[in-house]
Formats: C-alpha cells, sequence, structure tokens
C-alpha cells in the first residue's frame, strides 16, 4: 500500500493534516535519519533537512541512509537521494549549512515550518533554534540520545517548558591546579593536553588572549606563579611556530624541552605539593633526547603511522608528538585556523602523544588513540538502536501536533518521553510541564523589529524604544550577549549609526532603568527598505521579583496551579503582538539526559 493510502487508512480525514503540512528537520545524524524515515512514512507533505555536515566512516553503523561511497558528501543531500526509492509523495528539500548561520537561514526562513523537529548533537544549536521556535511560536520536537539514555520533548512554546527552562548539565570540569600541576588521572592529562596546550600553541587567537587562571584556583602561590610562567613562555613559543620555518624540527624539540622539561622541573620546586604525591619524573621517558633527534627523518615528509603495537612504546609516541606538532605548524603558518576535532588526526594524534608523555611523566597508565579520541571527544558510544527509539517518539509524540487543533489541544495530549532505569520498564512518559516562569528564555516578552540599521542612529531606537513602551524615563539597551550598548551613563554611542552594533539577527535585551517595566527581547531584521522605526505592540508586565525558594525538580500540583496561572496572564500581556501570542512547543532533553526533567524552579511574586 502506498505510504498516502496507508495513512488515509489509519487516521481518516485527519491524513490531510499531514499532507498539508510543511516541517524542517535540523540535524541528519543519529535520530535524523531515521527521522526523515518516519517523517516520510507518515506522509508530510514537505520535509525541508538542514545539517552542516560531510559524511564520516565513523557515521556509517547508525546513520543507515549512508554509505561507504557516501563519505564527504553533504549529510542532507545524500539522506534526500538516499530515500528516492521508498514510496513516498512528500516533497523533499535540504540543505548545507548550519542552523546558526543567519545570512543562510534567517528569521523568514523558519517563519514557512508549522513544526520543527531538531535531530541536534549540541546545546548551542539546540539552544539557538528553541529561541527560533519561540519567537515564531512554531512548536518543536526535542530529541537526543546518550548512550542507552534517550529523551524526546515536545515544546509548544508558551504552553510547555521550553528547551531552555530547565537547566542542563554542563560537562564535567576538573579544577585548574589538578589540570595544570598534579594530574592523577589520564583524563586529566588529555584535558591538559588537548584545553590547555594545544589551544595555547595552535589555537584561535592571540596567545595573550588566553586568560590566566585566578591564583585563588590554586593550593599555593608557588605553584599559581609557576603556571602564569608557563603560559607566558608558551606565547613566546606559540609566537616561534607562526615564524617558524617549513624544515624547521628544532621547534618541537624547543616545545617538548620547555613543557616536558623546564616546566616539570620548575613544579619539582613546589615541595609543597609532593609532600603527599609522588613526585613527576622523566624518567620513563628512556633516552628521549636521542629519540628526539633520530625523529628528524620520519618528519621530513611529516608521514609517521606507528601501528597498534608500537603505540605504547616511547620511543613512537615521540615520534609521533614530533610528526603531529610539525603538521599542525604548516597548516597554522598556510593560514588555516586550527581547534580540536577528534576527527582531525593531527590534532588527535598531537592530543595523544603529548598527554601520553605527561602521563608517563606523572605515572599515569597511557591510552591508545582510540581511547584518547573518546575522552577527548567527550564520546559516549552512540546506539543505533535508541536513536532509532527516540526518533519513532519523536515522530509518534507529533501525531498530536497534526491531529489535534490547538497548541493548548496538542500539549495537553502530548508527552515527554524518556529511558527508564527501571528494570521491568524500557520507557517512562510524563506529562508536558509549565514553563518556568523565570526561564530567560521564553519568560521573557519577544518581538521582532525590520530597521535600516546604516541609516538609523542609537538615540533613534532609544527614543523609539522611550516613546513607543512609555518608559518613564530612560532605558537601557544590551545585546542578548551582555554587550551594553545605551545606558544613562553610556551616552557616546547615541549618534552612532546602529549598523556599528547590530546586524541582521542581533537579539537585543531592553530593560528599564526606572525598574518598573520588566524587560523585552527584540529580534533586529536588518531591512534597507524600511523607513522609520515601527516597534511592536507589546505590553510589558510590571518588573518582577524573582526570589529563589531553594527547591529542585518538579512542581507540586499546586504549583503548577500557580504556574499555570502565571502563564495565562503573560499570555493576555502578549496578546497585542499578532504572532507574539502562546503557541505549541515541543522540548527535547539535551547530550546530558537525566531520568526525569529536574528544573531549579524559581517562584515569582
Ligand atoms: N549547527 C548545526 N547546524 C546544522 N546541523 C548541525 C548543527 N550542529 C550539529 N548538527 C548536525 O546534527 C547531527 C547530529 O547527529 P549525531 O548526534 O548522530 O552526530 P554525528 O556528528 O553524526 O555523530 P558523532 O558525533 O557521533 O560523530 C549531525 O549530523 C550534525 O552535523
Ligand atoms: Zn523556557
Amino acid at each position: 500500500m502506498a505510504v498516502d493510502s496507508y495513512i488515509k487508512h489509519m487516521f481518516g480525514p485527519g491524513a490531510d493534516n499531514f499532507v498539508q503540512s510543511k516541517v524542517l528537520l535540523v540535524g541528519a545524524g543519529g535520530i535524523g535519519c531515521e527521522l526523515l524515515k518516519n517523517l516520510i512514512m507518515m506522509n508530510i507533505g514537505e520535509i525541508h533537512v538542514l545539517d552542516l555536515d560531510t559524511i564520516d566512516l565513523s557515521n556509517l553503523n547508525r546513520q543507515f541512509l549512508f554509505r561507504h561511497k557516501d563519505i564527504k558528501e553533504s549529510k542532507s543531500k545524500t539522506a534526500i537521494k538516499a530515500v528516492e526509492f521508498f514510496n513516498y509523495t512528500s516533497k523533499l528539500v535540504s540543505y548545507h549549512g548550519s542552523v546558526l548561520d543567519k545570512t543562510m537561514f534567517p528569521l523568514s526562513f523558519f517563519q514557512q515550518f508549522s513544526v520543527i523537529y531538531n535531530a541536534l548533537d549540541n546545546l548551542e544549536a539546540r539552544f539557538y533554534v528553541n529561541r527560533i521556535c519561540l519567537y515564531l511560536s512554531i512548536p518543536l520536537y526535542e530529541s537526543g540520545t546518550t548512550g542507552l539514555k534517550g529523551q524526546v520533548q515536545p515544546i509548544y512554546p508558551y504552553i510547555s517548558e521550553c528547551f531552555h527552562c530547565v537547566p542542563k548539565e554542563t560537562p564535567k570540569t576538573f579544577p585548574v591546579c589538578t589540570i595544570r600541576s598534579t594530574p592523577s588521572k589520564p583524563v586529566h592529562c588529555i584535558t591538559w593536553a588537548k584545553d590547555f596546550l594545544f589551544s595555547q600553541l595552535f589555537g584561535e587567537g592571540s596567545p595573550e588572549d588566553v586568560p590566566t587562571p585566578d591564583a585563588s584556583e590554586f593550593t599555593s602561590k608557588g605553584e599559581a606563579e609557576a603556571s602564569a610562567n608557563e603560559i607566558n613562555e608558551l606565547s613566546d613559543l606559540r609566537k616561534l611556530v607562526d615564524f617558524s620555518k617549513a624544515g624547521d624540527h628544532d621547534f618541537a624539540v624547543e616545545v617538548f624541552n620547555k613543557i616536558f622539561i623546564t616546566d616539570i622541573e620548575r613544579l619539582l620546586k613546589i615541595e609543597d605539593l609532593w609532600r603527599s604525591r609522588e613526585k613527576p619524573s622523566v624518567s620513563k621517558l628512556g633516552d628521549y633526547e636521542q629519540y628526539l633527534a633520530s625523529s628528524e627523518d620520519a618528519t621530513k615528509n611529516r608521514i609517521y603511522e606507528p601501528d597498534a603495537s608500537e603505540q605504547s612504546n616511547v620511543e613512537s609516541i615521540i615520534k609521533t608528538y614530533v610528526v603531529s606538532c610539525l603538521r599542525l605548524a604548516d597548516r597554522l603558518r598556510s593560514g588555516e585556523k586550527l581547534e580540536f576535532d577528534k576527527d582531525d588526526v593531527d590534532t588527535l594524534r598531537f592530543v595523544m602523544a603529548t598527554s601520553n608523555i605527561r602521563s608517563l611523566i606523572f605515572h599515569i597508565p597511557i591510552k591508545s588513540e582510540f581511547d584518547v579520541k573518546q575522552i577527548a571527544g567527550n564520546i559516549i558510544p552512540a546506539v543505533a538502536t535508541m536513536n532509532a527509539i527516540m526518533a519513532g517518539f519523536s515522530a509518534l509524540s507529533s501525531v498530536n501536533y497534526y491531529l489535534e487543533k490547538t497548541n493548548e489541544e496538542r500539549a495537553a495530549k502530548s508527552k515527554m518521553l524518556f529511558d527508564s532505569s527501571a528494570t521491568d520498564k524500557v520507557v517512562n512518559s510524563s506529562k508536558l510541564a509549565k514553563p518556568n516562569p523565570s526561564c530567560s528564555a521564553c519568560s521573557i516578552v519577544k518581538g521582532t523589529v525590520e530597521l535600516n540599521l546604516k541609516e538609523l542612529k542609537l538615540s533613534d531606537l532609544r527614543d523609539s524604544l522611550i516613546e513607543k513602551y512609555k518608559y518613564d524615563d530612560e532605558v537601557e539597551i544590551m545585546t542578548l550577549d551582555a554587550r551594553l550598548l545605551y545606558d544613562f551613563d553610556l551616552e557616546e554611542n547615541l549618534e552612532k549609526p546602529l549598523s556599528d552594533f547590530l546586524e541582521d539577527g542581533t537579539i537585543l535585551l531592553i530593560s528599564d532603568s526606572d525598574e518598573r517595566l520588566d524587560m523585552i527581547e527584540l529580534y533586529i531584521i536588518d531591512n534597507f527598505a524600511s523607513s522609520g522605526i515601527d516597534l511592536p505592540n507589546l505590553t510589558i508586565p510590571p518588573k518582577r521579583v524573582i526570589e529563589d525558594d531553594g527547591e529542585e525538580g518538579n512542581l507540586d500540583e499546586d504549583e503548577l496551579i500557580e504556574d499555570g496561572l502565571l502563564v495565562e496572564d503573560r499570555k493576555d500581556e502578549k496578546s497585542n503582538d499578532g504572532n507574539q501570542n502562546v503557541s505549541s512547543v515541543i522540548i527535547l532533553e539535551d547530550d546530558n539526559i537525566g531520568e526525569e526533567p529536574a528544573a531549579k524552579r524559581q517562584k515569582i511574586n
């Protein structure tokens, strides 16, 4: 049976809503490939697929639309080609680019979609799409897996929790002193090699920009001083990289001597550090000077491929270090911008070799290239079945979108789905929670405004804001990333054109210096054809006082009711502006998925 007849058979007249919808799928990786197949089987009218990446060998085990011949091809384009033989009627469109790219995907691009499905692997892009969906009141179906954990969250903007409502766990961090002076585990050395050494020697930006850790982050004054010296000297080495010549093998030797000999000797002098710890020692590096010298030949053509049995051998580790160091210096000199990428063999091997040399010095077990890749890339192996299950739930939970009429009804029928840790239960579900009233994404009144940024001055915008929103006296204008453009103390920008500070897609936070009205958020659309300033109709609520009630976890029944009232209030306040009203949203959990959503709630008086 063709897909369309099958859907008609299952849903009767409701099937028309599937075929009349135009949806966006962000991410064509593990979950995205599965979800594309599901959406096609649901006979969705138009499916647009967006992904920034190309296919990698390591994707093939689970991203079932891709084959070996597709390596290096665009994921979104290949995914669409791969489903050509399905018996479907959906119109498919692909985009190769980052969803964060405002030139390629301005706000107006997202407006054409009735639903957005996220199948992403990082928080930045997830938060971004969540905010776009809030601006446009588009339901969002968020999905994510981490190993054997997974979650699907339908987000109906302003009706249910948004992706930002619940604080997300951030990756585990280690104390600076452990990383810089007293590592005791392989992960400490790998973090040092990746986040400190690699980024200072080869990373973007001037070495002087690298912040020096605060002295309070170290256990002794001597340690803080040693660390500051290390950083200054590394800056000098970075300059050497920039000015080194292609045949310059000495550079790698110089870096080695500084980081593994001089810096360690400096640490050894801080006796306090070694009272209860084994002192670092270069004795396990054997005849390292000889190894460095003999690596010169291998480095001429910049190729060294140790086989697996050699990987733990010190001579091989040092050769790997030298070759990767020189290859990275070559790339930097040719103008390439370098950042650590687990799939970039030069950056991976540099981190593997330097972390292992450091491990040998600190009496820590060394790790294979495979292990370093997992640890440095923060990889939790993806499980194909889990991706398939969550993609299935994402598609299934969105069926409510197509069958119900309003977002309120959709939200009431939708559930959040997540894996269960109970042995007798594989999947758990919970009703969608109300938005967190102190969420900095969905609790702030939002609007969009088209401005001719070249023509208008900051003073024009300030005056219009005061007039339109009836601020008593002054306003404060800040960008979402906390750049202050104007307040009563900062007048120097007033006569400058807006294009000096803003671009298409900049989000401004406007607050009231008198603290009478609450903050608002304005999305700037640069339009050279627009004249004047036509600010959106927004009703700004009185300034809120936020009190932390110190409670963790979901709201109890009473709080939900209280929240419900607050949400209703907010809805009314927003109702002046046509597209600022409540819409439906789907919330996804991200890489760090917990058993249940655990928001830290704050009450608003
Ligand atoms: N800003 C973005 N814009 C568009 N697509 C993105 C963006 N960020 C991530 N993605 C895509 O989201 C997808 C997530 O899929 P998945 O979690 O399977 O990751 P992967 O990169 O394919 O696999 P792995 O990380 O395990 O190597 C990837 O295809 C990735 O390219
Ligand atoms: Zn929110």
